[in-house]
This record gives C-alpha cells, structure tokens and sequence, in this order.
C-alpha cells in the first residue's frame, strides 16, 4: 500500500497532527475554563464567603467562585480527600451568613454535548488536514493511498521529449515505417479527408537496448505532441482490477491531450496469449481485455498512436495483433556495421574525441552489440579520458571500454599463483592457436591474461573481418574447435582438467546442438527441425520439437560433434606443441598480445599462411569495389527506368488534359508537377527496399573465448 518512504513520512506527519489536536482539546477542557485548587483553599474561601455555590459529589467538589474571590469566571474544583465531618455544618453557616447555595451530586457521565466537543470536534480539522495533504501526494505521485482507482501511477508524461529521428541511428527501415505515423500527427484532418484508415497503433519489436523507446520518443518529438509512457508491468502491479482501471485513466488522459504518442513499454507482461494458459491469470486478462477494448473504442481521427514494445513478439495475445489494434509491426533489430558507425557518431557528437579515433574500427570491433552497448562504450571511453587526465577521448579508451562492457574492469591487483596463471596462458594461447590454424575461422584480435572483473581469469578475442549473416557448416564446427582449444592447451602441455573451461564447453554444447536441431547440418537428421526458436529477440531460447527418443539420439550427435572437435583441437596443439610453449611464454612476460604480434609469431613458422591473409585481403578489397561498381551502376539503371516512366506518366497525363479542357494550359502544368511529385516519392521507396538487407542475426557473434 505505500509504495515508498515518502508515503510513510506523510503518515507519521499526519498522525502527529492528529494527536496534536487531540491534546490541545483535552488540555482545553482540564486547564482552560476549569482550575484544580487544594482542599484548604477551599476551606479558606468558604470561610471568606468568596463562593456562590458549590457542588459535592463523591470524590470532588466543584466550586463556583464569587467574582471577589479573583478567579476570571473559571470553575474551581478541589479533590475530596479525607471525611470531612464538619463541612455540612460550615455550608449552612455560609448559606445564611452569605447566601452560598450547595447541593449533592452522583459522579456525572459524560454529556452528549461533551462528546461532541470534546471528542468530535477535533477531528474535523484533523480530517480536513489530512485529505489536503494526501490529496496533494496524489497528485504529485499518483494514485496515492486515497484513490486506489485513479490512475497515473509511474505514468510518465513529457510534454515534448525533443528526441528526433536524428538521435536514433542506424533504424532507418524503423524510422521509415514511423515516418508516416508522425506525417499523420502532424496533420490527421489529410487522412481524414480523403477517408484512409489511419494507424491506431504499432508494435516495436527487437532486443533489448536496440533503441525502441528511443524510437517512440523521437516520433513523438518530430510530430511534437506530447509523450505518455508506461511499462506493462505497471499496469499488473498492485490489486485485482487496478490494471483495467489504469488503462481505462491512461487512454482518457490521452484522449484529453490528443494529439499525442502513447507508449506502452514491455507490453507482452498484459499482453501474454491467454491461450493455454490453463489456470488464467485473471487481473491479467482483465487488463488485457481492457485495453483492447479501449483501443477499438477510441477515434483515431483524434490524434492518439498507441506505440507499443516488446522483445517477445511470439508470445503476445494473437487478438492485439489484429487490424485496429497493433496491425503494424515495426522491427528495430541489432545494428550491422554501418548502423554501428552511425550510433557511436550520434553518442560521440558531444564528447571531446581525438582526431585519430577511428569509429569505424570500434565498430568492427563490437560485432552484435546493440545501441545500448555503443552508447555505454562511448562513455566508458570518455571515463578512462578524464581519469588519465586527458581532454581528448584517444582511440585506446574506447578500445579499452569495449572490454569493460564485454568481460568487466581488469583486476590488476588479483595475485595468481605462477602455476595457475601459467595455466590460464596455455589455455588462452590454446584458443588462439587452434583458431590460426583453422581455415573456417575468424582472425584473433588480442589474447590477454590479465583477469577481469566479470570472472574472466583471460581471454581471447576474436573479430570477424566482415559482417556475417550466414554461418557455415564448416565454419560452426571450425568455432567449436576453436572453443575447446583452451582446454585442449591444458590437457597436451600439463595432462590435467580445470574447472576454468566451464563457459567454453558450454558454449561448444549449444552451437553443436543447435547444428543438429535447428540448422540441419547432421546427416542423421537431415533437415529436421527438432526445435523451435521460441525467443528470437530475447536470448533465442528454444523448445524441443521431438520425442523422447529422437532427443537421446540429439544428445548422442552432440556428443559425436563435441568428441571430433576436441580431438581435432588437440590434434592441432599436439602439432604444435613448439609454439604453443613459444606463446605461451611470450603472454606471461608480457600478459596481453595483439593479434599482429601473434600473427607475427605464427608466420615465421608458417609463411605460407602470410600469403594466405594477403591474398584474402586482396579479395576482399576487389569485392568492395565490385559491390561499389554494381550499387552505381543499378543507381543509374533505376533512374533511368525511373525517367521513362515518368515521360510515359506526363504523357498521358498531358494528352487527358489536353482532351478535356484545351484551354486551360496553367492547371495542366499545375498538375504535372503534382504527378512529377508522387513520382520521386516512389523513387525514394523503391531505392530503400533494394537497399534493405536481409538482417540475418543468427551467428552467434560474440566470439569472445572467456575462460
Ligand atoms: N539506434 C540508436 N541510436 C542511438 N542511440 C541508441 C540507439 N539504440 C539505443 N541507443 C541508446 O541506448 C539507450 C537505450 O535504448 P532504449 O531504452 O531505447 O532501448 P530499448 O530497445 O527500448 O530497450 P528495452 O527493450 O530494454 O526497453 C538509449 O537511451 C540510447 O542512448
Ligand atoms: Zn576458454
């Protein structure tokens, strides 16, 4: 019920106000009309004649002072300690000396009159103060103690978010789909008039840290309307039917500021299929059934786009997807290099950067990385500049933060036993060797002992020399190799197992079974699929597809893969053995090597595999220009299409016109140039299409040999 200290606080304020109040009535009523005095006193005024009347009751004497005897009108009352025998007899003298009058009385209750004043009356203020003050925390903090229903709970409202379409980099196919959304903000009566069915609402779906809230914001931000944002688990948070309450307020309080961007974070905690969901989750589906409704009950002609966010697409109520509701879907998936680039230029526009920073290679460098990533590199990078004391960024912090993000700060202090760090080299340089003696492999980028704080002892890093979207057979197994090479070091240098292959072995298992169950590269199972990618967005998660027994023969093809590849790995080191023991050392002098300084070592071995890189990097650099070549030479081929079609398209145009009106020369020229406009809009599609990739994420592209 209070959902933080602050909630408290108003609480222990408002109770210390309540018996504020109550004590100040209750002195009121003891110490402000009334006055204690001893029973002497009493006696002393009796016997001056200073009293009107006087009241005996049981235990107390109530007394009613004349106005001679000094006491401002209060009434007097003194407690009736011992018997007093001779009190009656003093009374009938005062009575005839001065007329005092005197009577008997039970211990009185407590009149009705009393109860109002004494115990009703002051809570009215104490009421009257405490719905001011929570009133007020309503409205600051939302749906507050006193207003269950009302929501605006961790409603998040920006008037304007001033995020546009520039801060989001690398979603251009994104931004283009959303494009038409802010069009329509802008302008809703254009749709309206010619009768198109505007967009109620879109769903943006990736993993996470790829920009989607970035991306609602700058939609908001470029039609300029105000952004409301809220997470789905908000809505399922506290009591059974909150949740449909709060859908119910958001969308009113939206439709009150249309036009505007409604967000909906997270959405697949409402919007979970209830399908064979056997038990049911009722405040769930109350919810979800809420907000469907609401989404079919609102006008769009109004102006409010619901935008919507998950990375778990799969799961959600197939009736959101319907038209109406969540028919768009918009994919804002992991960056490739060129989206890279873009992101670290966008986060790097106001940080201090050398002029040396090579951004590109950085991007290389962080294959599968997501925006949130760049963004954090960046600013790891900028960290390490101030504290080196520089003003500039230098291309090493930003090298440096791609290994803080990836495996954690070095551990420089963490003290090794000489055998163990000898270990941890061996299997490093086991990695790395296997991985340059392989074809099917990607080059090693640096090796390094120096532990790190995310439980990396070492570890070898791998760099693709281009983006990948397709994975080879060869190349899966080639990786698994590579991945059992560390532990393959330890086995042929000391003959012993450590514990330290716990992630590579890992690793090795889920590729080699997903080549058996999802990629059908197993001549047992042909091209079977045995398992179902369940979460594409999330972690790839997958369910099996099979039976009892095909899954043990899966278990036993995994193994026949696993078993090859560590045979192969140790085949290699065996061969080897000379600069597995040459590198080795060189790592535990100097503890971090570059790729090159281990190519180096490798060549003078082998020289033929120099020729090899270099006739690979020759390729590579024709290939580059080929693709160049062809991407112009289709630019031309397009425009030109383009161009006829635009004559054909004024032609006839031109001829209809000249047909129905001959005269009128001006709005036929008026119109040509309306057709010459819808016509380079075409253009502007037709290029994106073919310029879209197909953005295949499947390899595993961290190639990161933790140990
Ligand atoms: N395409 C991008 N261009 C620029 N910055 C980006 C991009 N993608 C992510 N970022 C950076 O990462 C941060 C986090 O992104 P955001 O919260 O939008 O991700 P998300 O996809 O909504 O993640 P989640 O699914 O975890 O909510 C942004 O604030 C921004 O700094
Ligand atoms: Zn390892």
């Amino acid at each position: 019920m209070f959902k933080d200290k602050k909630q408290i606080k108003y609480l222990i304020i408002y109770i210390a106000i309540a018996i504020g109040f109550i004590v100040i009535f209750n002195y009121g009523k003891a110490g402000l009309t009334t006055k204690k005095i001893t029973y002497s006193e009493f006696k002393t005024l009796l016997h001056d004649n200073k009293i009107e009347k006087v009241t005996v009751g049981p235990s107390t004497i109530n007394i009613d002072p004349k106005e001679s005897a000094g006491y401002n009108g209060l009434t007097l009352y003194a407690d009736k300690v011992v018997p007093d025998t001779t009190l009656v007899a003093e009374l009938e003298k005062a009575k005839t000396d001065s007329g005092l009058k005197y009577d008997g009385a039970p211990e009185k209750g407590i009149s009705f009159t009393e109860i109002l004043i004494y115990y009703i009356l002051p809570f009215i203020p104490i009421i009257i103060i405490g719905r001011l003050l929570f009133g007020r925390m309503d409205k600051k903090m939302g749906g507050g103690v006193m207003s269950f229903g009302k929501n605006t709970a961790k409603l998040y409202a920006e008037a304007e978010t001033g995020v546009t379409f520039k801060d989001v980099a690398g979603q251009e196919e994104a931004k283009e789909s959303l494009k038409e959304i802010v069009d329509f903000l802008h302008n809703p009566q254009k749709y309206v008039d010619i009768g198109a069915k505007l967009p109620k609402g879109a769903l943006l779906v990736g993993p996470p840290g790829t920009g989607k809230t970035l991306l609602a914001k700058a939609v908001a931000g470029e039609a300029k309307v105000p952004f409301f944002s809220m997470s789905g688990s908000d809505f399922v948070e506290m009591f059974v039917g909150m949740g449909a309450s709060r859908v119910r307020d958001l969308f009113k309080q939206a439709e009150e500021k249309a036009p505007c961007i409604v967000f909906i974070d997270e959405i697949d905690a409402i919007g979970k299929s209830r399908e064979g969901s056997i038990q049911g989750n009722d405040e769930r589906e109350q919810t979800l059934n809420q907000l469907l409704s609401e989404m079919d009950g609102f006008d769009s002609s109004k102006g409010v786009v619901i935008l919507a966010a998950t990375n778990r697409p799969e799961v959600l109520d197939k009736a959101l997807l319907r038209p109406g509701r969540f028919d768009r879907r918009v994919i804002v998936d992991r960056p490739d290099l060129k989206g890279r680039i873009a992101i670290l230029e966008v986060h790097s526009k106001d940080v201090k950067m050398d002029d040396e920073v090579n951004l590109e290679a950085i991007a290389k460098g962080t294959p599968g990385a997501v925006g949130a990533d760049l963004a954090n590199i960046v600013n790891e990078g900028a960290i390490r500049a101030v504290k080196q004391r520089r003003r500039f960024v230098i291309q090493e912090d930003l090298e440096e933060a791609i290994e803080v993000v990836i495996a954690g700060k070095e551990k420089k202090d963490r003290i090794m036993s000489p055998k163990e760090k000898s270990v941890v080299a061996y299997h490093e340089v086991g990695h790395a060797l296997v991985a340059a003696m392989l074809n099917n492999t990607d080059p090693v980028h640096k090796i390094t002992i120096v532990p790190r704080t995310m439980g990396a002892l070492g570890y070898t890093m791998q760099l693709p020399e281009e983006e990948k979207y397709l994975v080879s057979r060869d190349e899966m197994l080639d990786e698994i190799t590579v991945m059992l090479g560390g532990r393959s070091a330890e086995e042929v240098e000391f003959n012993i197992v450590s514990t330290g292959a716990s992630n590579d072995i890992e690793r090795a298992s889920q590729s080699a079974r997903r080549m058996i169950t999802m990629y059908g590269m197993s001549d047992r199972f042909d091209m079977m699929g045995l398992e179902a990618t369940q979460n594409r967005y999330l972690d790839g998660r997958a369910v099996m597809n099979c039976s009892e027994a095909t899954a043990t023969i899966i278990d036993e093809e995994v193994l026949n893969i696993i078993k090859k590849c560590h045979n192969d790995a140790k085949d290699v080191l065996n061969n080897n053995r000379d600069l597995l023991t040459e590198i080795a050392d060189v790592l535990l002098e100097k503890e971090t090597i570059s790729g090159d300084e281990f190519m180096d070592i490798i060549y003078k071995k082998y020289p033929e595999k120099k020729a090899e890189r270099e006739e690979k990097e020759k390729q590579k650099k024709l290939l580059e220009e080929e693709a160049k070549k062809k991407k112009e030479e289709r630019e031309i081929l397009e425009r030109e299409i383009l161009e006829k079609e635009l004559a054909k398209a004024n032609e006839i145009e031109q001829n209809k016109l000249a047909e129905q009106n001959p005269q009128n020369d001006i709005s036929s020229q008026q119109n040509q140039n309306m057709i010459t406009d819808n016509n380079q809009k075409v253009e502007g599609n037709e290029v994106n299409s073919l310029a879209a990739k197909d953005n295949q994420t499947e390899n595993d592209s961290t190639e990161n040999n933790q140990w």
